[in-house]
């Protein structure tokens, strides 16, 4: 657990550790992935990661999950991406959305299957987010495809998701490929999140409160939390 008590060293430090992450799998492969959360928390991290000199040229960046909604949306996880984080020398980054024309996820994700087999796998590093419902990516209590999503012995990397919470039809990386990233962070802000987190982190099922299967998983998880 890394505590800041301004969002702004919080939004510093995690841009070192993804940075860094990324900047070791570059030196070994040549290339480099990333995949980053949207709602409201990333705004600062984005801006601050995006001054960072990396090399960004052999860097993609994709996202952990994705509302499926038009990029025009202020819904949508790509458009934040697009304004906060492919900026300054981000600019140079290749981007991969997970969502695209099709009326629906189930009908888009061939397509963004496709797409995600550009980037280099296992991910350099994910950072994920929390909602106050404890849901993380787009694993969502309720979920109509959850237990699938958190299978860690699971066979897909992308499932779509639709839940009476989450508001939209979703599309979702899956645990196992968040799991495999060589670094991975959970970014959460403010008291209400962390009490979330707390009562994630006491008994009960995973499907209740899905942050738990990324809690309970047999491998380092680096938890970034401001006021
Ligand atoms: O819907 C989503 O929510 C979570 C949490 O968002 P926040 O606004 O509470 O920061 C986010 O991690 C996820 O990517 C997003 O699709």
């Amino acid at each position: 657990m890394h505590e800041f008590t301004e969002r702004a060293a919080l939004a510093k430090a995690l841009s070192d550790y993804i940075g860094a992450a990324l900047a070791a799998r570059v030196a070994r492969d040549g290339m480099a992935s990333l995949a980053v959360s949207g709602g409201r928390t990333p705004t600062d991290f984005f801006e601050e990661l995006s001054t960072r000199d990396l090399p960004w040229s052999k860097i993609a960046i994709t996202l952990v999950d994705e509302r499926w909604v038009r990029e025009t949306s202020d819904r949508s996880n790509a458009a934040l991406v697009r304004h906060h984080l492919l900026r300054n020398r981000a600019a140079g980054a290749k981007f991969v959305p997970l969502a695209n024309d099709a009326p629906t996820p189930e009908a888009g994700l061939f397509a963004v299957n496709e797409a995600l087999e550009d980037l280099s796998w296992p991910l350099a590093a994910a950072v994920l987010g929390m909602g106050d419902d404890g849901h993380t990516a787009s694993f969502f209590p309720g979920g109509d495809h959850l237990d699938e999503a958190i299978d860690p012995a699971g066979s897909l990397g992308l499932i779509p998701m639709h839940a009476p919470a989450a508001g939209e039809p979703r599309i979702t990386l899956t645990l196992p490929v968040l799991l495999a990233a060589d670094a991975l962070a959970l970014h959460i802000e403010g008291e209400g999140k962390r009490a979330v987190l707390v009562k994630a982190q006491g008994e009960g099922p995973a499907t209740d409160m899905p942050i738990r299967a990324v809690l309970r998983a047999p491998r380092p998880l680096d938890i970034f939390w401001a006021p």
